[in-house]
C-alpha cells in the first residue's frame, strides 16, 4: 500500500523531518530533506538523503566514496563540454540532465559532507507527480563484485530482465484525494511487466483507460530526444542510472477544467500512430500541434544518478540502456494508441 503524503507544505516537511528529528540529525540552516524525494538512499543510520535549499536546488550526498567521485566527475566533465574533444555529444547531453551548479560542503551533524548542488527539477510545481525509472536489465557496474552481481540479478527480477526498467519508487497526486499517494521500491520489487503498464498508467493518472494525450505526447517527445542522443553516443555506459519523470497534477488539472467543455473532459485523441511487430513508432511529432502547447513547462524528463557511470570500453553503443530506453517509449505510445 502506498503511504499518504499531505499536500500542504508545512505538514509534508513535517512528515520528512520528523524522520530526521527522529535520528537527531542537525541541518545547517537554510536547508531541509527533501520533501519530494521519491527513490534512492535516504537518511539512516548508515547514509544522507538529498537536501533542498530555498532557491530551488537539490543537493545530493557523494555517498560511497567511488559512486560519489563518479558522479562529481560526471557533472564536471559535462560543465567544461565546450572544451572536450566529445563536445558535439556532451553539449546535448546537458539538457537531458538536471542543471549543475557546483560541489558544495555542508555540514551534518557537526561533520563536513561533499553535495553536488544541482536543479530541482520539481520546482515551482505545486503538485509535482515524480517516478524515478531505473534503466537496463544490467544494473551492476564493470567495478562491482561477484556478492553485488547476484543482489543486483535477483532485484525487479519479473520486470527488470523483461523490460531493462524497474521502478524505484514515485507519488503521484490524483483527482481522488488531495494528498500524495508515495509508492516505495517494494511495490516496484513485485511488478511484472503488465503491472510496469499499469503503474505508469495510474501515474499518468489514466481514467478508464484513457490518458490525458498531451502529457502522455510531451513525455514521449523528450523521451524519443534522449534516445536519438544513446543512437549516436559512443562515450558513456549508464548503469543503474534513472530517468526522473516529473508533472504538475496542479496544473493538468487546471488544464482540463479550462477545456472541459470543448474537448471531451481534455482527453483527446491524435492521429494514430502504428506499432507493429514491437518496433517503436516515433509519433510524427510535427503532426499534433495541437499537443505543442504551454505544456511543456510542467512535464520533465531528465536522466539522474550518475554514480555507476563508466567510459564505453570500445566505443560502442550502451545497449544496455537502449534496450530499456525502446520498451519504456513503447509503454508510451501503447497509451497513445489508446
Ligand atoms: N535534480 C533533482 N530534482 C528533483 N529530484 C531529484 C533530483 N535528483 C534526485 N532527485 C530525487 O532523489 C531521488 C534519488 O536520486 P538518485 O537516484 O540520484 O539518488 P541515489 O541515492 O544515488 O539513488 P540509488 O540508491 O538508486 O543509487 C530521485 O528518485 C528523485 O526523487
Ligand atoms: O547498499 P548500497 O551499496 O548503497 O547499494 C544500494 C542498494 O542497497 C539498493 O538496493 P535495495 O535497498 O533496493 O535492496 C539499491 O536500490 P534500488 O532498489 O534502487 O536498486 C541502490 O541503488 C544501491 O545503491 P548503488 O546504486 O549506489 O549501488
Amino acid at each position: 500500500m502506498p503511504s499518504l503524503y499531505s499536500t500542504k507544505m508545512s505538514s509534508k516537511l513535517t512528515n520528512v523531518l520528523s524522520v530526521v528529528e527522529q535520528l537527531e540529525i542537525q541541518l545547517p540552516a537554510g536547508f531541509a530533506a527533501m520533501e519530494t524525494q521519491v527513490a534512492g538512499h535516504t537518511f539512516d543510520a548508515a547514509s544522507l538523503g538529498l537536501l533542498q535549499d530555498n532557491n530551488g536546488c537539490v543537493l545530493k550526498p557523494l555517498g560511497k566514496p567511488e559512486c560519489g567521485e563518479r558522479e562529481l566527475n560526471f557533472y564536471e566533465n559535462l560543465q567544461l563540454a565546450e572544451k572536450s574533444e566529445d563536445s558535439n555529444l556532451l553539449l546535448p547531453l546537458r539538457s537531458f540532465v538536471p542543471k549543475y551548479y557546483k560541489m558544495v560542503k555542508l555540514f551534518v551533524n557537526n561533520r563536513q559532507h561533499t553535495f553536488l548542488k544541482m536543479e530541482d527539477l520539481t520546482n515551482g510545481m505545486r503538485k509535482p507527480c515524480i517516478m524515478d525509472i531505473k534503466v537496463g536489465k544490467r544494473t551492476w557496474d564493470p567495478m562491482a563484485s561477484e556478492q553485488k552481481r547476484r543482489v543486483e540479478e535477483q532485484k525487479y527480477l519479473r520486470c527488470k530482465q523483461v523490460l531493462g526498467l524497474c521502478v524505484p519508487g514515485f507519488q503521484v497526486y490524483t483527482y481522488a484525494v488531495s494528498k500524495a499517494l508515495r509508492y516505495s521500491k517494494e511495490y516496484g520489487k513485485n511488478l511484472d511487466v503488465d503491472g510496469f503498464r499499469k503503474t505508469i498508467a495510474l501515474f499518468l493518472n489514466a481514467q478508464n483507460g484513457e490518458v490525458f494525450k498531451p502529457l502522455v505526447f510531451e513525455i514521449l517527445k523528450q523521451l524519443y530526444s534522449i534516445r536519438d542522443w544513446f543512437k549516436v553516443q559512443t562515450i558513456y555506459n549508464f548503469y543503474a542510472s534513472s530517468l526522473l519523470i516529473v508533472y504538475d497534477f496542479d496544473y493538468m488539472e487546471k488544464h482540463l477544467k479550462q477545456n472541459e467543455t470543448h474537448t471531451n473532459n481534455g482527453i483527446s485523441q491524435i492521429p494514430n500512430g502504428n506499432i507493429q511487430n514491437n518496433h517503436s513508432t516515433h509519433f510524427n511529432l510535427e503532426k499534433c500541434p495541437e499537443y505543442s502547447t504551454s505544456i511543456v513547462k510542467w512535464v520533465k524528463v531528465k536522466m539522474i544518478d550518475f554514480a555507476h557511470v563508466f567510459p564505453t570500453e570500445n566505443q560502442s553503443l550502451d545497449t544496455n540502456y537502449i534496450f530499456g530506453l525502446e520498451n519504456l517509449i513503447m509503454v508510451f505510445e501503447e497509451l497513445m494508441e489508446r
